[in-house]
This record gives C-alpha cells, sequence and structure tokens, in this order.
C-alpha cells in the first residue's frame, strides 16, 4: 500500500504482523500530514527471513529514504533491516499483551555499534513519523519550512494549555477554592 499522493514512496513503513498497524497507522498519519509519499507493508524478520532482506537490501535502490519498523515482543525487525540497508532505520517497540513493551523495547534500542536504529518510545509511531519527515526535510527547503510551522503550532498550543490552566487556577482561588 502506498499513500500520501501516486508519487514515488520516500518512507517505508513496515511492521512485524498486520496485528502492529493500529499503533503504526500513526506514524503514516503523521506523513500523511506533511504530504510525505510512503509504502506499507508486513515484513517480518522472524516469520519471511529472505523477503526481509530483500526489502531492506533493496530499499535504497528503490528510492527510499527511511525505514520505519514496528515489531512487538522479541522485535529483531528493525535491527535486521538496519544491518542490510545503509539508510536510516527508526524502530518502534509495539506494546503486546505481556510486559508492556519493554521486551519490545529493549529488543530495538540495545543495538550493537555500527548498526545504529534510532528508537522512539513504546508505542511511538507518531513521532517515528515525524522524524521520518525532519530526516527528509533536512535536503528540502519547503519540507524544513513546513515543519518549522508544524513546530510552531505545537508552541502555541502549550501556550494556550498554559493560559486556560492559569484563568481555570486563579479563577478557583478567586472565589477561596484554592491557594
Ligand atoms: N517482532 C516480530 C517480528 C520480527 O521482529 O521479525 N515478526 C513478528 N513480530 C511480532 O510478533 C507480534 C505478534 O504477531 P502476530 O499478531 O501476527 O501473532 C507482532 O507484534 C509482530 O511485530
Amino acid at each position: 500500500m502506498t499513500s500520501a499522493s501516486d508519487s514515488a514512496p520516500l518512507i517505508g513503513i513496515v511492521m512485524g504482523s498486520d496485528s502492529d498497524w493500529p499503533v503504526m497507522e500513526a506514524a503514516a498519519q503523521a506523513l500523511d500530514e506533511f504530504e510525505i509519499p510512503y509504502e506499507v507493508d508486513v515484513v517480518s524478520a522472524h516469520r519471511m527471513p529472505r523477503e526481509m532482506i530483500a526489502y531492506g537490501e533493496e530499499a535504497a535502490d528503490r528510492g527510499l529514504k527511511a525505514i520505519i519498523a514496528g515489531a512487538g515482543g522479541a522485535a529483531h525487525l528493525p535491527g535486521m533491516l538496519a544491518s542490510v540497508t545503509p539508510l536510516p532505520v527508526i524502530g518502534v517497540p509495539v506494546p503486546l499483551k505481556y510486559l508492556d513493551g519493554m521486551d519490545s523495547l529493549l529488543s530495538i534500542v540495545q543495538m550493537p555499534a555500527g548498526v545504529p536504529v534510532a528508537t522512539v518510545s513504546v508505542g511511538g509511531a507518531r513521532n517515528a513519523g515525524l522524524l521520518a519527515a525532519r530526516i527528509l526535510a533536512a535536503h528540502d527547503g519547503e519540507l524544513l519550512a513546513r515543519m518549522r510551522e508544524f513546530q510552531q503550532e505545537l508552541n502555541d498550543q502549550a501556550t494556550e494549555k498554559g493560559k486556560r490552566l492559569r484563568t481555570k487556577v486563579e479563577g478557583a482561588a478567586a472565589f477561596g477554592f484554592a491557594k
């Protein structure tokens, strides 16, 4: 599946199973917000090792600029992809029923020196999408400007939240409900 326009995908979003999609979808949504074309697929190091190696080996030549890889449990997919592609790999630890994603987090984050995976938080697929957008923005002035706008929006929203909180607390204090 390719989305965000008919252009050739720049980012690969892959996951160990389709059961990871409810978590990984947030990466796709972030890329959609920046109109970055991506592709989505299930690529499991454990269950389809040959296809996984082929995906990693061919990704750069197919025009991808980064890979977002999500997996749960014994999450070897991001690290294995990083070992066969020269592209940046962003790992998303997917939380499963047991261990709250700690197993996945530690599997992805503790890579040996020489094989980097940029690991986001457990379930942090949105940040994975945003990080991929920043990687592209480093070489794309228009995208960089949009990223700056996005950051300004975050700033405005946080400022507004502070304003609302102050109004609420000061209002309660005026009626003697709070210090
Ligand atoms: N961690 C991996 C890998 C891998 O790392 O290669 N392949 C599948 N999985 C994970 O197994 C979990 C359960 O998968 P199923 O729901 O298909 O049983 C998923 O979170 C998947 O990412």
